[in-house]
């Protein structure tokens, strides 16, 4: 099923900016594709919630949003405060199944990191890839404490027998320091996963057609792009 649910190591790490980068590169190769916010939290009803954003720098992608609520919290949480029914795993899987059935790929973005509950039973966006039995993408952080959160959240995706497809560097600064350069190498190493991409800081701020035209170039092949981890290592790593 051409479903690939991204993660992160934690909330504003940038799953949002690779979502997009990934649905631009995917519509770029002639792909048709759906953006599924699992649940949408701190977001008032006449704002754009992450769904919205990635659209508005991918282009024509199809978008679905399963809840919103107010509070910028976790979904269980923010439903209980709410009053109102959280989203459960299965609606997340059951959604994206029907999304999957009409488009070439369908993304589904979750809300801060892997185990972050959706629902008072404790369901998470790692159950959700579990029945859908889709490969997850982790976006890290680039810089100083991403190794521990990010091998963290690729052990977890490993005992639970989860397909953890790579690693995304959600926001990858203008002047890395040492470590950020030295995590190029260590990533994918505490990952045992490929680094698939770095998104560059300040790219969800560029134009939606600079966005488009250049998405490709921070994705590796596996995810269409054309970004080579070999190369980007050997210019930044000391
Ligand atoms: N590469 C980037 N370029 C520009 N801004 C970025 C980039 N990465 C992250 N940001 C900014 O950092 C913030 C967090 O990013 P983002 O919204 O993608 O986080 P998230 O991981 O999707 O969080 P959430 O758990 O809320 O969904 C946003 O304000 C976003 O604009
Ligand atoms: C509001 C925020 N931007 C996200 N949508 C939700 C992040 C929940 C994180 C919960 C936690 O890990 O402590
Ligand atoms: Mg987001």
């Amino acid at each position: 099923m051409p479903v690939m649910v991204i993660t992160g190591t934690g909330t504003e790490v940038g799953k949002t900016v690779v979502t997009a980068a990934v649905a631009a590169t995917a519509l770029a190769a002639g792909r048709s594709v759906a953006v599924l916010k699992a649940a949408q939290t701190g977001v008032r009803p006449d704002e754009p919630g992450d769904a919205e954003e990635v659209a508005r720098l991918a282009g024509a992608v199809t978008t679905a949003e399963l809840a919103r609520y107010p509070d910028p919290l976790a979904p269980a949480t923010a439903a209980r405060r709410a009053g109102r029914a959280p989203v459960h795993p299965h609606e997340v899987a059951e959604r994206a199944a029907k999304l999957a059935t009409e488009h070439d790929l369908v993304l589904v973005e979750g809300a801060g990191g892997l185990l972050v509950r959706f629902d008072a039973a404790g369901g998470t966006l790692a159950d959700a890839a579990a029945l859908l039995s889709a490969p997850v993408l982790v976006v890290a952080p680039a810089g100083l404490g991403t190794l521990n959160a990010t091998e963290l959240t690729a052990r977890e995706l490993r005992r639970r027998g989860l397909d953890l497809a790579g690693v995304v560097i959600g926001s990858w600064p203008d002047g890395p320091d040492l470590a950020a350069r030295c995590n190029l190498l260590d990533l994918p190493d505490v990952a045992a996963a490929p680094l698939l991409g770095a998104v560059p800081a300040g790219a969800g701020a560029l134009d939606p057609a600079g966005f488009r035209r250049t998405a490709p170039q921070w994705l590796a092949p596996r995810l269409e792009g054309t970004w080579d981890a070999e190369a980007f290592r050997v210019r930044e790593v000391p």
